[in-house]
């Protein structure tokens, strides 16, 4: 028991177990304990770097080289190499990612080659469609409604129709399968470059987000001239996607009542009318941001938002068209600096997507590598963002849907530097704010936070991951009637 009280240093030699009050004996503890959480950091050490090589031997060629490059590292060598590893790995998967985008472009993009022309649809013909009415006409390229023509059908029924004998052609039942075909313009300066850019970014969109645009089927080059096909030009083919664009929803006076039952499939009952209205606006409007942001994230900026070019599909799926304008700044593909290919009424005070002093882009993949310090810097996708703002607003604002209204908005809202609260104070235009207004003004919130200048780190607009965590959209009734139309309830 004395021995235990007061040991000796001989007595802490026998049994170093006993609880000792010596000096010698606590600091020999001392060094113990300070030994053994040496130990132990290093053991951690270890365990984290045993840890990767043992995630490695799955793949036996990769663990050899790293163990070849590793193995004769010392312990903060081995530390500074998995800091260098995760840093490598952060950067190469960060917007718009560097590491998905060359998996794409070496690996995906061979692949579809190669299986779209084993299944034929790189070898699409004149005579595979029947081209019908013309739906619009943009600078560089005509549209037209056409059908497949199906394999059984006669020699007859594939040759040019005009008129009458047209028409009873495309509303033939044998030819069920609707398309949209697009001819770009021949002889028209820039025509043929923007065709192979709109045909580039449908490829690349159908690997990498297909939900958020048209169905791309391919390509031809007309073999001879007549009627509407000229030999040598080309024809871009997508899926009809649906017979009215937002904005042609939009030019009805009952919008958004007469898009309902398409979005929610069916009416929604036992609600007031101004929060129908605002609960289909809002799933509208989630879903332009939803596929923004896929978008985005490829590093695709589309810079052509507005209700024209935006389809709705039969079953409430809003889909993305025309991305003849479009630029990917990962690779600086359809990047030319000072160019504005841009609507207008729907384009943010910078107009340009990067600043006017960014030079053109260097070859793909070096501007792949400077990619991720480029969107950083710049955040290019905040453009599209102020259009899909102003999409916001003219769903919400029933005025603000005429031409006329909406370019008085513009010039008067330049008056106040695109800042929509003073915008709001001075207008004259009398806007109707009840559906902006309603849950304590959350639809104006985000507004505001979408229509804005730049700040000075060219930030100071939401993205499009960002608005979809404003309180507008969380906790939103427009998903849960969405989800519930399609149990039936
Ligand atoms: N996949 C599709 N499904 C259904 N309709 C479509 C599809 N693609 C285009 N359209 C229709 O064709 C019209 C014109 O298409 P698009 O905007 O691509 O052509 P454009 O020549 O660029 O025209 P604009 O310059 O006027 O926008 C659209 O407004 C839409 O009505």
């Amino acid at each position: 028991m004395a021995s235990l009280l007061c040991p000796t240093s001989a007595t802490v030699q026998q049994n170093h177990r006993v609880l000792c009050f010596s000096p010698l004996k606590s600091l020999s503890q001392v060094n113990h304990l300070s030994l053994t959480k040496r130990h132990k950091n290093t053991t951690e050490r270890c365990n984290a770097f045993d840890l990767l090589q043992q995630s490695l031997s799955q793949f036996p060629v990769v663990k050899s080289e790293f163990e070849s490059v590793t193995g004769e590292l010392n312990e903060v060598q081995k530390w500074g190499f998995i800091v260098f590893a995760g840093l490598t790995w952060i950067y190469l998967t960060a917007r718009p990612g560097v590491l998905v985008g060359a998996i794409d472009a070496y690996l995906l993009a061979p692949l579809q080659l190669g299986l779209d022309s084993l299944t034929g649809r790189r070898s699409l013909k004149r005579s595979d469609f029947l081209v019908g009415d013309k739906l619009g006409e943009g600078s560089f390229g005509i549209v037209y409604s056409g059908v497949i023509v199906p394999k059984n059908a006669s020699l007859e029924d594939r040759l040019p129709k005009r008129g009458k004998a047209k028409k009873a052609l495309v509303d033939d039942d044998r030819f069920k399968e609707k398309v949209i075909l697009k001819k770009v313009k021949v002889g028209v300066q820039g025509a043929e470059e923007c065709g192979d850019y709109e045909e580039w970014f449908n490829y690349r969109l159908s690997r990498a987000a297909p939900e958020t645009c048209a169905e791309f089927l391919g390509s031809f080059v007309a073999d001879q001239t007549n009627s509407q096909f000229v030999k040598g030009g080309k024809w871009l083919v997508w899926k009809f996607e649906g017979d009215r664009t937002l904005a042609d929803y939009m030019k009805d006076r009952s919008f958004p009542l007469n898009i309902e039952s398409v979005m929610f499939g069916r009416v929604l009952q036992g609600v007031e009318s101004v929060k129908r209205n605002a609960l289909i606006i809002k799933q509208i409007l989630r879903q332009i941001i939803t596929s923004l942001k896929k978008i985005h994230d490829t590093g695709i900026v589309h810079r052509d938002v507005k209700p024209a070019n935006i389809v709705v599909t039969k079953r409430g799926q809003i889909k993305l068209i025309d991305f003849g304008a479009a630029t990917d700044l990962r690779i600086g593909k359809n990047y030319v600096p000072n160019r504005g290919l841009l609507d207008p009424d729907y384009c943010p005070p910078e107009l340009y997507v990067l600043p006017e002093e960014t030079p053109s882009p260097p070859p793909e993949p070096i501007a792949a590598l400077l990619s991720p310090i480029l969107w950083q810097l710049n955040s290019p996708d905040l453009f599209d963002m102020y259009s899909a703002g102003i999409v916001l607003l003219q769903m919400a604002i029933p005025s603000l849907r005429s031409p006329a209204y909406l370019k008085n908005f513009n010039s008067e809202i330049k008056a106040v530097q695109y800042d929509l609260n003073k915008w709001r104070e001075r207008t004259r235009l009398r806007p109707d704010f009840t559906i902006l207004d309603l849950e304590s003004g959350r639809g104006w919130d985000l507004a505001t936070k979408l229509i804005s200048e730049r700040g000075s780190l060219r930030r100071g607009r939401l993205s499009a991951a960002a608005a979809l965590r404003h309180p507008y959209f969380l906790l939103g009734g427009d998903q849960a009637a969405a989800v519930l139309s399609k149990f039936g309830f």
